[in-house]
C-alpha cells in the first residue's frame, strides 16, 4: 500500500474512532486543516516538475476526496446517533394508559349538609347563618341555661380572648342555636327556619370532634304542637335515608331550652342496622323564657325546636363508625362519597 493509500486509511480509521463532533474536527485538522497531512502534500507539489506535478496532483487529490467522504459519512453518522438518542430521550408512549386528572369533590358531611337544607326549604323552611364567636348571652342565657350550667365551664366551652361590648366573654358557639336566637329576634311569626353549622366543643374521641357540625330546626307560630314536630321530624328522616321503612321514637328528657324534651330515635326496618335503636337529635317544645328572648309574648305564641349533629347522620346514612375519619383528609377515605 502506498503513503497516499495509508493516509486515507489512517484518516478513515481516525473518522471512525471519533466519538463526537468535536473529536472528529480535530481529527479533520490532522488532515485537512491548515498544517493537515493533505494540505501539507499539496504544498509540496510546487517543488516538482510541471508533468509530475500534474500526476501527483491528481492522486492526492483522489486521496483528499476519499478523506472528506469518510468525514462526511462520519458526521452524518454522529448527527444520526445524537438524534436517534435524542427521539429515544424525548420519546412519549401514547399507548400508555392516561394518568387522569383527580378532580376534587364534595365532603361527606357538607353532602349532608346540603341535603338536610334541601328537604327543609322544600317544606318551606328558611335557613339561618350567624357568627361562630358568639357571646355568651346568645349562647347560654338567652337559651334559659342558668349561670352555673356545667356547659359554661372551660371543660367543655372554647372561650376567646376579649369580651363583648357589654364586658361578657366570647365564646365559640357550642350549638347553632345563637343563630336561631338571632333569627327570631329579627323576624315576625311563623317562623319556620333551619341553622346549620359548624359548632365547637371540648371534647375529641371516635364519636366526638372538637369541631363538628349542627343543624337545628325551629318552629314558631300560634299554635305549632309536639304532633307538629313529630310530623316534621319523621318527613324529614323519610326523606334524608330515603325510606319510609323505618320507626321513630321520642323519649322524654330534659334540656333547659325546651319544655317538654325529648330525645328522637329512629330505627331501620331493615340494612346492618336493622331494629337497633339509634339516637339522632334532642327536641322539644321551645320554653316560654327561650320566646320571652326572641321579644315575642310566650301566651301567644308557642312552637318546637330540634337539633341534630351532621357527622351523626352522615355516619348513619353512609354506614362510617369513626367520627375521626371525616377531619383525617384521607383521599382513600373521602373518594368514596364521589
Ligand atoms: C332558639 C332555640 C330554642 C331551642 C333549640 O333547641 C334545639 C335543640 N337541640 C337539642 C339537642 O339535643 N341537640 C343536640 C343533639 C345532638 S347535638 O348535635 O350534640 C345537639 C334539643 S332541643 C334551639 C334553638
Amino acid at each position: 500500500m502506498n503513503s497516499l493509500e495509508e493516509l486515507v486509511v489512517s484518516a478513515q480509521s481516525d473518522f471512525g474512532a471519533a466519538p463526537d463532533a468535536a473529536a472528529l474536527e480535530n481529527a479533520k485538522a490532522k488532515y485537512l486543516g491548515k498544517t493537515g497531512q493533505v494540505t501539507e502534500l499539496m504544498k509540496g507539489l510546487g517543488k516538482l516538475a510541471s508533468e509530475e506535478r500534474k500526476a501527483q496532483g491528481a492522486l492526492i487529490n483522489a486521496a483528499k476526496e476519499k478523506i472528506e467522504q469518510a468525514l462526511t459519512t462520519r458526521r452524518e453518522a454522529l448527527a444520526n446517533a445524537q438524534l436517534e438518542a435524542r427521539l429515544n430521550a424525548e420519546s412519549i408512549d401514547v399507548t400508555l394508559p392516561g394518568r387522569g386528572a383527580s378532580r376534587g369533590g364534595i365532603h361527606p358531611v357538607m353532602r349532608t349538609w346540603e341535603r338536610v337544607e334541601e328537604i327543609f326549604r322544600s317544606i318551606g323552611f328558611d335557613v339561618a347563618d350567624g357568627p361562630e364567636i358568639e357571646t355568651d348571652w346568645f349562647n347560654f342565657t338567652a337559651l334559659n341555661s342558668p349561670e352555673n350550667h356545667p356547659a359554661r365551664s372551660m371543660q367543655d366551652t372554647f372561650y376567646v380572648e376579649g369580651n363583648d361590648s357589654t364586658g361578657k366573654p366570647l365564646l365559640l358557639r357550642t350549638h347553632t342555636s345563637p343563630m336561631q336566637v338571632r333569627y327570631a329576634r329579627t323576624h315576625t311569626p311563623p317562623i319556620k327556619v333551619i341553622a346549620p353549622g359548624r359548632t365547637y366543643r371540648v371534647d375529641s374521641d371516635a364519636t366526638h370532634s372538637p369541631m363538628f357540625h349542627q343543624v337545628e330546626g325551629l318552629w314558631i307560630g300560634e299554635n305549632i304542637s309536639f304532633a307538629d314536630l313529630k310530623a316534621v321530624y319523621l318527613n324529614f328522616v323519610q326523606a334524608f335515608f330515603e325510606t319510609d321503612d323505618l320507626q321513630v321514637r321520642f323519649r322524654p328528657s330534659y334540656f333547659p331550652f325546651t319544655e317538654p324534651s325529648a330525645e328522637i330515635d329512629i330505627a331501620f326496618g331493615s340494612g346492618p342496622l336493622k331494629g337497633r335503636w339509634l339516637e339522632v337529635s334532642g327536641s322539644g317544645q321551645v320554653h316560654p323564657t327561650v320566646i320571652r328572648n326572641f321579644g315575642l309574648d310566650p301566651e301567644k305564641y308557642i312552637g318546637f325546636a330540634f337539633g341534630s349533629g351532621l357527622e351523626r347522620l352522615t355516619m348513619l346514612r353512609y354506614g362510617v363508625n369513626d367520627l375521626r375519619l371525616f377531619y383525617e383528609g384521607d383521599l382513600r377515605f373521602l373518594k368514596q362519597f364521589n
